[in-house]
């Protein structure tokens, strides 16, 4: 099963990838984990997308592209993989779908979890005061920005997966428990 999953920040994408991790034995290939990993070793990549990621900008296509080809090649993605925050532009979605042909594989669906803005801010600062505000991203300000660039730059996908006859849309304001239920409805798979 190879999945995206698509929605803006705070919508509960990496609760869901967890359960979808579980369910169909598959790895969670989260782009924004893997810069903060980059980030936290103080690589060069680390280095270089370090402020960008602070101001709650996109890191250039080329960066995140490169990253994902690498990951789908190793071996636990060969049953599949769930993408969680990649692709974020319609450039990168075009890249995906290269990337995918000369590899000779294709995706199965893109779960879509549709969420309000303005109860996303309050979930996300909530999220951050139970860590101790452990992301550098995770004030108002900066989430405004990525709510922002998520309308402007990822929301087109929606329509693009839809063309293709790929999207599944899920709503994202319903319980935990409910959002997996309709996600596994949605791929018929529960
Ligand atoms: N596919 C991507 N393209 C460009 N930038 C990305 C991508 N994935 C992650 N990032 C960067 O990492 C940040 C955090 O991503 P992520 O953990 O997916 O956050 P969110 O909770 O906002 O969905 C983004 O705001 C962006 O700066």
């Amino acid at each position: 099963m190879r999945l995206i999953l698509l929605g803006p920040p705070g919508a509960g994408k990496g609760t869901q990838a967890q359960f979808l991790t579980e369910k169909f034995d598959i790895p969670q290939l989260s782009t924004g984990d893997m810069l903060r990993a980059a980030i936290a070793a103080e690589t060069e990549l680390g280095l270089k997308v370090k402020d960008m990621i602070a101001r709650g900008d996109l890191v250039p296509d080329e960066i995140v592209v490169g990253i994902i080809s690498d990951r789908i090649d190793e071996s636990d993605c060969a049953n599949g993989f769930i993408l969680d925050g990649f692709p974020r532009t319609t450039g990168q979605a075009e890249a995906l779908d290269d990337l995918l042909d000369e590899k000779g594989i294709s995706l199965d669906a893109v779960v879509e979890i549709r969420a309000d803005a303005d109860i996303l801010v309050g979930r996300i600062l909530q999220r951050a005061k139970e860590n101790g505000g452990a992301r550098a991203d995770d004030n108002e300000e900066v989430l405004r920005n990525r709510l922002d660039v998520y309308q402007e730059m990822t929301a087109p996908l929606v329509e693009y997966y839809s063309a293709k006859g790929l999207l599944k849309s899920v709503d994202g304001m319903a319980g935990i428990e409910e959002v997996t239920a309709s996600i596994m409805s949605a791929l018929n798979a529960d």
